[in-house]
């Protein structure tokens, strides 16, 4: 299995950040803010699992019927799409990183912006044998998820190409957050207005988004490219907007399956489509090329803030600028 030589002893936890055991037996990391925040990670896909604000409530979308067994990926959360995006490649859909086993990084190249958090875990995939057949590069992809001071949560990836042939790489990447809703119907999203979009549902066809928010009552399925560097979802009933903040993921793919897609997926519950809705940071449309020797970074920041609205006007530059 890849990554088993960075384990050199067992990770020792701490008020901050505690190792243990998830469903079935699958390691788990548990990070805690002192403030009450909280996110559970699972070494299984480097997969966030969890991320609840300092009152306990759940922001993250994980269904009843999500499989924690390999070599199924945990349908909610934060899955990770990498070396591919969706069926964009001749690998099976999103990539491998999602269902691949990572090691904790004991030992990772110092981050050029010091966090505050304490709550923080570094992981690491590497290349192994059986994923060079389908994908023949070499890399070190390191993670670090950290809850910052006020709860909010921080995903940085750095890929590495680590070939030693002078050969280049190139891949697709996305985060797909599964955000936590109350109620479809009542949700809007600002920020990707006007902008280009590639729409999955009509053989990945250009089209341009028109002028409101988004709001949702069907089946949706779009990649936004080249979107601003952050998004607001606006969950009406629970008057709370979740702030997507990305840098280095030009895209950002919207997903909701709805009822009838959502009766075809087995580990997804028939009404659930309700309560979740996906938008996922992406690098989709021009793949990410690395030489030899070269990282990329790609990094997501998400808040969860009380909606500033009153009597149904919603002001989107003080829900953007003012977490
Ligand atoms: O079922 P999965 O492989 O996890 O994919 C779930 C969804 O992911 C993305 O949002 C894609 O744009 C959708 O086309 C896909 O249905």
């Amino acid at each position: 299995m890849s990554g088993e030589k960075e384990k050199t002893s067992a990770p020792s936890s701490s008020p901050y950040v505690e190792f243990c055991k998830g469903v079935n037996g699958l390691d788990k990391v548990i990070l805690r803010e002192s403030r009450g925040s909280s996110a559970e990670v699972y070494l299984y896909g480097a997969h966030v699992t969890s991320w609840k604000n300092d009152h306990g409530e759940e922001l993250l979308f994980l269904s009843s019927k999500a499989v924690f067994k390999p070599p199924k990926a945990i349908r909610g959360g934060i899955p990770i799409c990498f070396p591919q995006f969706g069926g964009l490649g001749t690998l099976d859909q999103h990539g491998f990183a999602r269902n691949r086993l990572w090691s904790i990084d004991d030992d990772p190249p110092p981050f050029p912006t010091n966090t505050l958090s304490k709550a923080f875990v570094d992981l690491i995939l590497k290349t192994s044998e059986e994923d060079s057949k389908n994908w023949p590069h070499s890399f070190e992809y390191r993670l670090r998820i950290a809850l910052g001071p006020g709860g909010d949560l921080m995903l940085t990836s750095r890929i590495r190409n680590t070939n030693s042939e002078g050969k280049p790489f190139s891949f697709t990447f996305a985060y797909h957050t599964y955000f936590s809703v109350s109620d479809i119907s009542e949700v809007r999203v600002e920020g990707l207005e006007t902008l280009d979009y590639l729409d999955n549902l009509q053989n990945k066809e250009r089209f341009t988004e028109q002028g409101d928010a988004l709001t949702f009552e069907s089946e949706v399925d779009k990649i936004y490219l080249s979107t601003p560097t952050k998004i607001a979802i606006i969950d009406h009933e629970k008057k709370r907007t979740f702030v997507v903040r990305k840098d280095g993921l030009p895209d950002a793919v919207v997903w909701n399956p709805w009822d009838k897609k959502a009766k075809a997926m087995a580990d997804f519950g028939d009404d659930e489509y309700k309560y979740m809705l996906c938008v996922e940071a992406a690098a989709i449309e021009k793949p990410i090329t690395l030489k030899p020797g070269e990282e990329w970074k790609g990094r997501l920041e998400l808040s969860a803030v009380p909606s500033s609205y009153c009597s149904g006007q919603l002001d989107p530059q003080r829900v953007l600028l003012g977490s």
